[in-house]
């Protein structure tokens, strides 16, 4: 495969309710789509999923734009591709910014799909025509208030609900969830709010019958989750920790936790997430497609991801119109009773939409074969 030109279209769109974490508050959402463009005019789509600020991880978008512009576009367009899987190779002398290969690598493998007229799905191995998709709700001002979004997305039909927890907005909101809504599948997300000394409190949510805890500890850590693990019935899944193959190995090695939380971004894109899969499946962890408030191109390739076999737990990828008041895509993302179907369309299975896209729009910037790896240490 030849690309002739990559672009880099910068979006800032606003969310339609704000998303809070333990880490803070989210109103908007500075997006970066990619478009690797090939020699017969052909386009592939990725969608970078850095926040806007290192909050949720070291990766910030400012950050990942210079990654993007100075090293992993050029890289993919001075060399001839024949497969997707090379380019994980082709960035490896390159340590980390995960997101911004994975941006580059996801509009790759899009266009590596519609050359060969095949769905992304089929392109990575996936077998499912549908998946199934949970929700996940940030902490509202009040538990009430949380409890009114939680009735209408179980009346949605969502599969699983997660919901973000915090030190001090822990176990009595769980509470008043169960409460309400008896055994719904309910989930938390601490967002690594937490250490080994709120023990108590972590033992605590183990009343509560949730299918998993998320990253409860540090990001990055392994060793104090393993710790944690040992004390707690429920299940510990970890996200942030699990930013390679390697962590995730690590963790399965050392009983960090029972399940991951695979964002496509977060490990450096579907070659390495196929890994990740792979080896989880060998270890019988299951898996889930975590979200980062993405939008429609970043949620189709979560989509595909999720069917590979082993993501067997509903994922985030809830409908477009649940973030945004219109996405970039045509058709849009859309959930009926917690089942998104598998479009049949060749690459991610869907247009994007550049009219929509208009709105958002803040600048583009083309990158093109001229555009080296200026690096003292590179030859
Ligand atoms: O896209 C979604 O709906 C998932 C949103 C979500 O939970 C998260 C998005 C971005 C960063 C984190 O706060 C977080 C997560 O930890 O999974
Ligand atoms: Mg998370």
């Amino acid at each position: 495969m030849k690309i002739k030109e990559i672009k880099l279209h910068q979006l800032l769109m606003g969310l339609k309710h704000p998303f809070t974490t333990s880490f803070g508050t989210q109103q908007e959402r500075f997006i970066t789509i990619v478009e690797a463009i090939d020699d017969a005019g052909r386009s592939g789509f990725g969608e970078c999923v850095s926040g806007e600020d290192p909050l949720y991880s070291e990766e910030f978008m400012d950050a990942s734009l210079i990654a993007m512009k100075k090293y992993f576009a050029p890289l993919v367009i001075q060399n001839e591709i024949a497969h997707p899987d090379e380019v994980w190779e082709l960035f490896k002398p390159f340590k980390r910014n995960n997101m911004a290969k994975s941006a580059i690598e996801g509009a790759v493998w899009d266009l590596y799909a519609k050359q060969e007229g095949i769905t992304l799905s089929e392109a990575i191995g996936g077998r499912k025509n549908e998946v199934e998709v949970g929700i996940s709700l940030g902490l509202e001002d009040t538990d009430e208030g949380l409890l009114e979004r939680i009735k209408e997305k179980v009346e949605e039909g969502y599969k699983r609900i997660k919901v973000k927890i915090k030190p001090g907005r822990d176990v009595e909101m769980i509470r008043k969830i169960r409460e309400r809504f008896g055994d719904i599948p309910l989930m938390v997300d601490a967002n690594s709010a937490y250490t080994l000394d709120d023990m108590e409190t972590l033992k605590a949510l183990d009343a509560f019958d949730l299918m998993m805890i998320e990253q409860p500890l540090a990001a990055g850590d392994l060793i104090d989750h393993a710790k944690l693990q040992k004390e707690i019935s429920t299940p510990v899944c970890l996200d942030e920790s699990i930013d390679s193959y390697e962590a995730a190995a690590g963790a399965i090695e050392l009983g960090s936790c029972r399940i991951i939380n695979v964002k496509v971004g977060r490990v450096g894109g579907i070659t390495q997430s196929k890994k990740i899969h792979d080896l989880a499946l060998e270890h019988d962890i299951p898996l889930w497609c975590g979200g980062m408030l993405e939008a429609g191109v970043g949620r189709l390739h979560n989509i595909a991801i999720t069917t590979l076999s082993n993501f067997t737990l509903p994922g985030d990828t809830a409908s477009s119109s649940r973030y945004w008041h219109e996405d970039i895509i045509t058709p849009e993302v859309s959930a009926e009773d917690g089942i998104v179907t598998v479009s049949q369309e060749p690459g991610i299975g869907a247009a994007v939409d550049f009219g929509k896209m208009e709105q958002y729009l803040q600048k583009t910037e083309v990158v093109t074969a001229e555009d080296a790896v200026d690096m003292i240490f590179y030859d």
